[in-house]
């Protein structure tokens, strides 16, 4: 059967997303999820998403891993699926949509390109060693580093992410180097198995962990640099609790087509 979709991308994190108000894309197993993300012999995504209705929200967002099993919540892909749902005609510039931790606003520009989220709020960030751990949608470990340009993230972050305390449930391993006026941050994926050029709930898992290390309190604005770009995170943060998470960035449409599934 021929499937229509379309292809996202959030700061280099990509995407296929899928208009399954119809409910014609039945998930069956994780091999078709895995083999439509697969850079050689599919379209090739980080992951995938299907758009569906629900009776409260706006519609719904089901989010796959790129292993082709269902993942946990998804930041850039939330800001991509705004903004295709506003491409659909779904929904105007405000959203509130469905996801698996819960329900998300989301502001959108009048192009259509730059999508604020409201994340999860966050009441605790637990600590690894020198490395910060917490759950943002998905679950991080963030540590930072000197010399990340030249770091060997895939082997060290696949290492972290296999090692006992993480290995059953896995985690995303953010790496991040305080560059003055801006983080760079490297992600290894779970569910994705390799380094990817953004990670949403990562970064913001970052710029959470980094304002608790430099005891900033207030209404915080964090720009931060990854492979594919530029992010922002916003957030009030009163030395307990963060609450008001906003991440902001682009999200694009790269191309269309139609895939046999
Ligand atoms: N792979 C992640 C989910 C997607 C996270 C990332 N793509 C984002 O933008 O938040 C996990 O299994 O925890």
């Amino acid at each position: 059967m021929k499937t229509k979709f379309f292809k996202y991308q959030g700061a280099g994190n990509d995407f296929i997303l899928i208009d399954n108000r119809d409910l014609s894309f039945q998930y069956k197993d994780n091999n078709a999820v895995l083999d439509l993300c697969n850079r050689r012999f599919g379209i090739g995504a980080d992951g995938l998403m299907l758009l569906q209705t629900h009776e409260t929200h706006d519609f719904e967002m089901l989010y796959f891993n790129a292993d082709g099993k269902l993942g946990s919540m998804c930041g850039n892909g939330g800001r991509c699926i705004v903004a295709f749902a506003k491409y659909l005609g779904i929904i105007d510039i405000e959203t509130e949509f469905l996801a698996v931790d819960g329900p998300h606003y989301a502001k959108i520009s009048a192009e259509g390109d730059w999508v604020n989220l409201q994340m999860i709020d966050i009441d605790n960030i637990e600590k690894d060693g020198d490395a910060y751990v917490l759950n943002t949608g998905s679950p991080h470990y963030v540590l930072q580093v000197t010399g990340l340009k030249d770091k060997d993230v895939f082997t060290e972050g696949k290492a972290i992410r296999n090692s006992d305390t993480y290995k059953v449930a896995g985690i995303n391993v953010n790496f991040v180097e305080n560059q003055g006026d801006h983080f760079f941050v490297r992600t290894f994926e779970r569910g994705v198995e390799d380094e990817t050029y953004a990670c949403g709930t990562g970064v913001t898992a970052v710029a959470l962990s980094m304002a608790q290390h430099l005891k900033q309190e207030g209404h915080i604005e964090t720009p931060i640099k990854v492979l594919g770009g530029d992010l922002r995170i916003q957030f009030d943060y009163d030395g307990s609790k963060f609450r008001n998470i906003f991440l902001c960035g682009p999200a694009v449409q790269v191309f269309t087509g139609e895939v046999m599934v």
